[in-house]
């Protein structure tokens, strides 16, 4: 059975006119001017969490927030499902101010914003099927309805043979699978996903995040995802906010976000993925001045556009040079390629700046990182 099949999207998809700007039905959540400021306790200063937050999450899209450990991702989703209210502006989630809400109202919004977390929060005393039944128990269903979407959500999430197991008999992703079944359950219109394979390995973050992108395709749920890991917002999202000291620092598609990084910590997060790309042999015989009869070692940033050019077997042609290739690391973000190439040019100063002229006009922004023998 499909995602399609099992269950039925809580809100249709919407198409964004082409070549327009997006409306008020194109968004999904949109922050208007919001700052977060925790207030002074006892002996600790009052913490300025969030500052000047603009923007919007399209209906239907899987957005990436990305940023390092304190910059701020917790306090965002934490706004956006209302467990924190802002100090200033506005939080508006399907086109209701969810900042405004409070009691009933709220918890009657909440149930369309659905959450998964890093560590799972499941009840231990509960088996699978009774902890995927919480919400609707709560949310006032019949017993007779709750089995029916329990078992419907079983098979969504690819664990219906573990039903009646306990929290404790399970591995990490089965549990993660009842806490994405769990946070269906209301069929909300947008999950929160709070790093949510964070404590996975590889393997089975790579099974989660492929259900999700299946249930963001069959269910037209909106999916944002926290996250401080470059793979996640690259494997997922099509969408990426980037934010650093409680600001947003940039965002973006994701290919054009990370084939141009323009902030430090968006750089820092692409090169988690392609690296430096110098190995720590070549690395450590750089030195900074030319010498007789050695090469410079020279770095080209491969960047969607001028991938699979052949520029370097036309800089060895055009210029008579024998270019040494000494390392390269390419990936792939959302379609476009990234990465850099190392190259070792012989000869004098002239040569070398003639070659890193060569490269420049040709689209290849390269940098000398020094000299080997
Ligand atoms: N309830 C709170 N009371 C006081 N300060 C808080 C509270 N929650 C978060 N903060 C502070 O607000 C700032 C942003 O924290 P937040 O948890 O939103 O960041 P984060 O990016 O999610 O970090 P991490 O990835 O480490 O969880 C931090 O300085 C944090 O200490």
């Amino acid at each position: 059975m499909n995602v399609h099949q099992s269950l039925t999207a809580a809100q249709p998809v919407e198409t964004p006119p082409v070549a327009s700007a997006p409306t008020e039905r194109d968004t999904m959540v949109r922050f208007e001017s919001v700052s977060k400021i925790y207030p002074a306790y006892r002996d600790k200063p009052s913490v300025q969490a969030l500052t000047g937050i603009d923007f919007a999450i399209p209906r239907g899209s899987i957005t990436g927030v990305i940023g390092r450990s304190g910059a701020g991702k917790s306090s965002l989703v934490r706004l956006i499902n209302g467990l924190e209210k802002p100090s200033a502006g506005r939080v508006v989630v399907d086109g209701r101010d969810i900042s405004a809400l409070a009691g009933r109202e709220l918890r009657l919004a909440q149930r369309s914003i659905g959450m998964i977390f890093q560590h799972f929060n499941l009840l231990s005393s509960r088996t699978a099927a009774d902890n995927i039944a919480l919400p609707l128990e709560i949310a006032g269903w019949s017993r007779a309805e709750i089995a029916v979407r329990v078992a419907e959500l079983l098979e969504l999430v690819g664990i219906a043979d573990k039903y009646d197991r306990y929290p404790s008999e399970l591995s990490g992703g089965q549990k993660q699978r009842i806490g994405i079944a769990r946070a269906l359950a209301t069929r909300p219109t947008v999950l929160l996903s709070d790093e949510a394979t964070s404590a996975l390995d590889p393997q089975t973050t790579r099974a989660i995040l492929d259900l999700l992108a299946n249930i963001n395709r069959e269910l037209g749920v909106t999916i944002v995802l926290i996250t401080h890991e470059m793979s996640v917002v690259r494997q997922l999202a099509k969408e990426v906010v980037v934010i650093d000291g409680g600001e947003i620092v940039e965002r973006g598609h994701v290919a054009d976000i990370f084939t141009h990084p323009r902030h430090p910590v968006t750089q820092a997060f692409l090169s988690e993925v392609v690296g430096d790309s110098v190995p720590v042999s070549l690395a450590s015989r750089l030195v900074a001045q030319p010498i007789a009869a050695g090469r410079a070692v020279i770095r080209l940033q491969v960047r969607g556009s001028n991938a699979g050019d052949t520029v370097v077997a036309r800089l060895a042609r055009e210029l008579s040079i024998d270019v040494a290739l000494l390392s390269a690391r390419i990936d792939e973000i959302g379609g476009q390629h990234v990465g850099s190439l190392t190259i070792g040019i012989p000869g004098g100063e002239a040569a070398v700046k003639q070659a890193v002229t060569y490269l420049s006009q040709h689209n290849f922004p390269a940098e000398r990182l020094g000299y080997v023998a």
